[in-house]
């Protein structure tokens, strides 16, 4: 089975075809470094257009960067930010947003479905204000969730409130955000700047770009220095043409949302073949391009003896991932192999 033959993560895939094509045109000649090329500009401005306001854009490496160094910028070192107890600055950045904070504490939130809920929020804030407990400050919210389910507009705008009466700036963490906006079929600015958010990290890498993510600051009074805290951090790109041109790439006629609606639909149809067969039950409602089900131990060593690739380590159960390179053909041969073993 080809290594393309995997729901193991969005991570896996290649380049998408328009992205491709957008940095071979940015390939055709010299161009400035450190961000001052045209591509740059066109992607920062294209990002401007789809919020539809005037915000501050930097592009970095990774995810464990951006969301590390926008979490530093929206706090300082005495501070804490709240998060969900399967947030993936929690769970997977190896304590990169502490470190670049200096020291911030990350404070675990609950909710159901991976989601932070209003309570679990002001429970947080409110449990200790003594001088002796790093005070909180930000918030962090993952969009869509770890575990595949998106915040609602409304769902936003009540954390904002809850943000608002303790002061906490939010951070968002968009590695799935092009899937969630597929997914709640809305413009991107009513889930980020209309519904509050300070900071939104925007993922390109899982959306068909071979890296490269950008840091939407919407309030713009967050992002003072950020450039150097890139540089610093190591995240200033010199040859920065090649993040931005495939973003730009992805932003010319919607590709990302396209690419985003197809890994949805693609997850949507590996969900609804697995309902009801034996032995296999959802453990989260599917909403974007993730399957989360609870699968017996057999079965899944003999999916991965014939070649399957998925994770076991996110949110206490097995992870299918789709992509935009997820094909249906790929879907049903893993559903045929699925009613094969439980038959
Ligand atoms: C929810 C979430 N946030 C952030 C990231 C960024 O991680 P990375 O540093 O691997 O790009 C990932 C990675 O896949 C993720 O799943
Ligand atoms: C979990 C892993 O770090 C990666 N963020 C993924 O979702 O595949």
């Amino acid at each position: 089975m080809s290594q393309s033959e995997q729901f193991a993560s969005d991570n896996y895939s290649g380049v998408c075809p328009q992205a491709w094509k957008a940095m071979e045109a940015a390939n055709r000649m010299d161009e400035p470094a450190y961000g001052e090329d045209s591509w740059t500009q066109k992607a920062a401005d294209g990002l401007r257009t789809l919020f539809d306001t005037d915000c501050d854009v930097y592009f970095v490496f990774n995810g464990t960067a951006a969301n590390s160094l926008a979490l530093a910028s929206i706090g300082q070192s005495f501070h804490s930010v709240i998060c969900h107890e399967l947030a993936h600055i929690e769970t997977d950045e190896c304590g990169g947003p502490e470190y670049a904070s200096n020291g911030a504490k990350l404070l675990l939130g609950q909710g159901e479905n991976g989601k932070l809920t209003p309570e679990s929020i002001k429970h947080l804030v409110t449990k200790r204000t003594d001088i002796h407990y790093p005070k909180p400050k930000a918030l962090s919210l993952t969009q869509a969730t770890e575990v595949g389910t998106v915040y609602t507009p409304e769902e936003l705008r009540v954390i904002r409130s809850v943000a608002d009466h303790h002061k906490l700036n939010i951070h968002m963490d968009g590695a799935r955000f092009a899937n969630a906006v597929a997914a709640l079929d809305v413009h991107p600015s009513e889930i980020t700047w209309k519904a509050g958010v300070d900071v939104l990290c925007f993922s390109g890498t899982k959306n068909g770009l071979a890296l490269g993510e950008a840091v939407v600051f919407f309030n713009r009074s967050l992002a003072e220095d950020f450039e150097w805290r890139c540089k610093q951090a190591g995240q200033l790109a010199s040859k920065m043409r090649y993040i931005s041109a495939p973003w730009c790439g992805l932003l010319k006629g919607d590709v990302w949302l396209e690419n985003a609606r197809h890994a949805n639909a693609c997850a949507q149809r590996l969900a609804r073949g697995l309902e009801g067969l034996p032995g296999i039950q959802l453990r989260y409602p599917r909403q974007v391009n993730g399957v989360f089900v609870e699968m017996p131990e057999p079965l899944q060593a003999a999916l991965r003896a014939k070649g399957w690739r998925f994770y076991n380590f996110i949110g206490g159960s097995a992870r299918l991932m789709c992509s935009w390179a997820t094909t249906n053909e790929q879907v049903d041969r893993f559903l045929s192999d699925v009613r094969a073993l439980v038959s």
